[in-house]
Formats: C-alpha cells, structure tokens, sequence
C-alpha cells in the first residue's frame, strides 16, 4: 500500500516562491490502477515524481510498503527506486541502443548477468508484442511501439509499482487504446500497482479503478471511477468528465427549462444495474405522475452503464415531490433542472 501524508512541494523560482504541492494526503491499494488528473500546473509531475524521489518533497511522508522513502539512506533508496518503474510521455528510451538493449539497460545498472538479462529483456519484450523488433532502433519504432518499449524497460526489475507520467498524452488514439490495454494487462498479471497522472479523463475512464483530481496542489476530489462519473462535486471534476461524456443537453431543452411550464423537469443521473429498473413506470403506477422522456443518453465506463435521463413530471405539486423523493431513494442521482 502506498501512503502519502502532509506531503508539500514549494519552488524557490525567480518570480518568488511557487507551492505545487500543498499539504496532500493519498492512499493508494495495491493492485490499483490509480489516476490523477489536474490541468496545466496543478502538480501532477510534481506529485509524480516525489513518488520516486526523483523531485525531494519539502515536508511530508511518502510510505510504500511500509517504508517511508523520505527516511531512507541514498543506498536503500537505490534499492526501493528498483521496484518502481516509471514511463513516461516522450518514452525517454537510448537512441543508440535497439529495442533489446534498452529494456536490458536497467539491468545491466543493477548487476545482472550478461545471460540472465538477456533473457530477461527478451521475456519482456515477448509480454509487450515487440518480439519481431527486438534488434530495431527506437527511431525504427512508433510511438506506440517505443511506449511499449518504455514499459518492458520499467518492468525489468519485477518493480510493486509502476509510475506512468502522461505515457499516452503523445500518442494518437489507437496507440492510446493498445498501451492502456497493455497496462491493463500487465496490472491483471503482475499485479502491481500502477500510479498514472494525464490530463486526459478519456485514459482514467478506460482503465483506472479509482482517480484523484488535482487543483493547485491539492486533492479536491477523489473516488471509485463510477462514483466519480455518476455524482461528481467539484466543477472541475465535472468538466473533466464533460470531456468525454456529453452532458450538455441539447438546445431545444434548455429553451424548454427556460419557458413557462406547468411540470417539473428533472435529470436523472444512473450507474449500473439501475439502468434495468423499472422507476419510470413506478413513478406513474405510484405517483400519478406523468412522465415524459424529453432526453436521454447512455455510455458505458469499463463494462457498466451510466447514463442519464431528462423528463417532464407532470401532475400535482405533492405527487410531484414525492415521486422525486421516491427517485432520490433508488440512489439515483436527481437534478431538478430550473436554471441551465
Ligand atoms: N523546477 C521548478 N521550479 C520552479 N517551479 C516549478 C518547477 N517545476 C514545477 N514548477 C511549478 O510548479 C507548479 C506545478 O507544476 P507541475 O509541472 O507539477 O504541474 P503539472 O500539473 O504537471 O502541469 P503540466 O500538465 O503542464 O505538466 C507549476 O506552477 C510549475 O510552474
């Protein structure tokens, strides 16, 4: 388990001092694949790269396993730092080497046999589908190709942790969709734990378990993909999910909601097996109410069905209220939409 507390990172720049990191507090499980996402200059490759201790926080504890890295001597710290693997957005691979030379390379720093690394990188770049390129130079490769080079490369010391530092953000959306499956993959297998930071809500919806959205240093809102999905809080979190979920309802209901009208109109948010309920028909069985569908739509995040529903509830203003309570008590999430 990772655990970070009270973690700070301030800059001394020449425009005076820069907080990016202020006061954060994380728990991350093992196995998960944990996503965090933030605009420009939130903190994200500063979080990420205290996580490794590549950037040295100013205050705070970074804890993996039960080891806190800030407390470690610069020997020890070499050790931990073998166990987690980084990747990042411009693949940072050896020109001069081939494909098999750079996923050795880790190795070869570690100690390890000519024979048993050469085995090992091979091994590697078997689980990452570039046996037919082993001998290429990276200037041979794609972008997809050289990410995944990147990836065998991090895994070559069985690392618990894997870092992923906007590892899709350069590539086109094919490539994005084969380099999230193959870390998908290799979660399920090896079952480490993988850390990934994009500013990309479409990459946390593919395959993160759980996401933290980062604004000006600091964690404003964290949970399980759908739970983040279907009742998000922060305005930002909103916009990051706009980004790949069109919320916008169309304009002919928005002039709708504007105009005088007799009913109520409502958003139903749902996730899931919610989806099957029967709640529309219970509202006009129980509540006699009537109830238009005026919109609707239904996406899917990793296999679940989220989607949301407009209607027009019309009838009297307590049967009204009462079937909004009745939906409010089916854990959908309810808007009444009165000003869009
Ligand atoms: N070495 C540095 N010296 C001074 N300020 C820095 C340094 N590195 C980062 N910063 C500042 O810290 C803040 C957070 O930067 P960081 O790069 O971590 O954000 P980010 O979320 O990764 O942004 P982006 O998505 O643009 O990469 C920014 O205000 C940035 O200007």
């Amino acid at each position: 388990m990772i655990k970070i507390e009270n973690l700070t990172k301030h800059y001394h720049a020449a425009q005076g001092k820069v907080e990016a990191i202020n006061g954060l507090n994380l728990e991350v499980d093992d196995g998960e694949i944990f996503g965090m996402i933030g605009p420009s200059g939130a903190g994200k490759s500063t979080l990420i790269r205290m996580l490794n201790l590549l950037e040295q926080p100013t205050s705070g504890t970074i804890n993996i396993n039960g080891t806190d890295l800030t407390e470690l001597s610069s020997q020890n710290l070499r050790a931990a730092r073998q166990k987690i693997g980084m990747i990042f957005q411009h693949f940072n691979l050896l020109s001069s080497r081939t494909v098999l030379g750079n996923v050795a390379f880790p190795l070869e720093i570690a100690g390890v046999a000519k024979k048993e690394r050469i085995a090992k990188a091979k091994e590697l770049i078997e689980l990452v589908g570039l046996s037919d390129r082993a001998d290429h130079y990276p200037a041979q490769l794609s972008g997809g190709q050289k990410q995944r080079v990147g990836i065998a490369r991090a895994l070559a010391n069985d690392p618990d942790l894997l870092l992923s530092d906007e590892a899709t953000s350069s590539l086109d959306p094919e490539s994005t969709k084969s380099v999230l499956e193959l870390l998908a993959k290799i979660r399920d297998e090896m079952n480490l734990t993988i850390i990934l930071i994009t500013h990309e809500m479409g990459v946390i919806k593919d395959i993160c378990d759980r996401v933290a959205v980062l604004e000006a240093g600091q964690i404003i809102e964290e949970g399980s993909i759908l739970d983040i999905f279907a009742r998000p809080k922060q305005t930002l979190t909103k916009k990051f999910i706009s980004s790949v979920i069109d919320f916008d309802l169309p304009e002919r209901i928005i002039k709708y909601v504007k105009a005088e009208r007799p009913g109520e109109l409502i958003r139903i948010s749902f996730v899931g097996e919610k989806t099957h309920d029967p709640y529309i028909s219970d509202l006009v069985k129980h509540y006699s109410v009537d109830a238009n569908i005026l919109y609707g739509n239904i996406d899917e995040i990793q296999g679940v069905p989220f989607g949301t529903l407009v209607l027009d509830l019309e009838g009297q203003l307590t049967n009204i209220e009462e079937s909004i309570n009745y939906l409010q008590s089916q854990d959908l999430r309810v808007e009444v939409l009165d000003n869009v």
